[in-house]
């Protein structure tokens, strides 16, 4: 079964003077993960509440699997709501339900035949088949969050939409979550949308990202393509929180306080870095690497190196003119 297809078309919710989301057009195509980061009231959440008709749009058509949303009756928005699963930073457990309970609930809403048996199939799923007994209370963070899921998978959505599914938890947990959400991309073929404004996670499970600033999709790409090409200030600050790649401005102002000029050097296999380190060597200057990292982000990989080099001023101009040419290089100054 394949995951649902999301269009917005100009979409638009305006809260009174307020563009919660504005013109936003952009594709998910079915079985995709889409990360959508940006920072507190970027409209991350309206977005999402867009989609499964908890907010109604002021504007633009909204389509799943090609049939607009907006405008439709609350009782087709029912049906359409079906195919969705949600899950939320504080997990939205019944604490006065089993895990097992918690599951079985939108089975029971649904008059579900089997129910026991579908939940321990879900339970199991999720890697609880044996807390299915357990209270809300008695499970950590990410138990509680993987019992969500199981929840949010028990009707077979084909829409899965998880908004800070893992603000709340630490690192390590986050991991484990993440991975999760990736077996049931994987397994079930459902698209996902994940809200974050963590970059970290979005690096970690998405293929497509989109970085919303006050309403708007400001830049939208392959993980890839962002990550090594970030073009919007508020994209390059994501970037550099998760990649931590380039001095930041203390650490700026510490290699700058030694003698010799300062680089920062995008590194791609075509880059011809190496090259240019070699030829600027033959002419005497110095090359130290001060700072940087490569990482593989959709089998390519890219990274940035901050180097010092010392000596003739007319060979290291050399240097920087020729990379221009076929990588992004910076000069640092103070
Ligand atoms: N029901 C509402 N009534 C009025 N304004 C709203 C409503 N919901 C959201 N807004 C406003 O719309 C803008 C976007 O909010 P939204 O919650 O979508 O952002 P967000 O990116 O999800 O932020 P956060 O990460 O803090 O949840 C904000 O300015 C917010 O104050």
């Amino acid at each position: 079964m394949a995951g649902t297809r999301i269009e917005f078309r100009g979409v638009t919710k305006d809260f009174g003077s307020v563009k919660a989301v504005d013109d936003v057009t952009l594709t998910v195509e079915p079985g995709e993960i889409l990360g959508v980061i940006g920072y507190s009231g970027a409209g991350k959440s309206t977005l999402v509440r867009l989609i499964n008709g908890l907010d109604t749009t002021t504007g633009g058509q909204l389509l799943l699997d090609g049939t607009d949303i907006v405008g439709m009756s609350e009782k087709k928005l029912r049906s359409v709501r079906r195919e969705i699963g949600m899950i939320f930073q504080q997990f939205n457990l019944l604490s006065s339900r089993t895990a097992a309970r918690n599951v079985e609930y939108p089975l029971e809403i649904a008059g579900a035949k089997d129910r026991k048996a579908r939940t321990q199939e879900l339970l199991e799923f999720v890697g609880l088949g044996d807390r299915g007994k357990s209270y809300p209370e008695q499970l950590s963070g990410g138990q509680k969050q993987r019992v969500g899921i199981a929840r949010a998978l028990a009707t077979n959505p084909r829409l899965l939409l998880a908004d800070e599914a893992t603000s709340a938890l630490d690192p390590e947990t986050t991991h484990e979550v993440l991975e999760l959400l990736r077996k049931v991309n994987r397994e079930l073929g459902i698209t996902i949308v994940v809200i974050t404004h963590e970059m970290d996670v979005v690096r970690s499970i998405a293929d497509k990202v989109a970085v919303m600033e006050a309403g708007r999709v400001v830049e939208y790409g392959s993980v890839y393509e962002v990550f090594s090409h970030p073009q919007q200030a508020v994209t390059k600050r994501f970037v550099s929180s998760s990649l931590r790649n380039t001095p930041d401005e203390v650490e700026s102002d510490d290699l700058l306080a030694k003698p010799g000029r300062l680089f920062v050097v995008g590194l791609t296999e075509e880059s011809g870095f190496f090259d240019a380190v070699s030829r600027v060597r033959e002419a005497g200057v110095s090359v130290n690497i001060v700072h940087g990292g490569v990482t593989t982000l959709q089998k390519q990989s890219f990274g940035k190196m901050t180097v010092r080099l010392a000596g003739d001023d007319s060979a290291i101009d050399e240097f920087h003119r020729t990379l221009t040419a076929t990588t992004e290089i910076t000069e640092l100054t103070r």
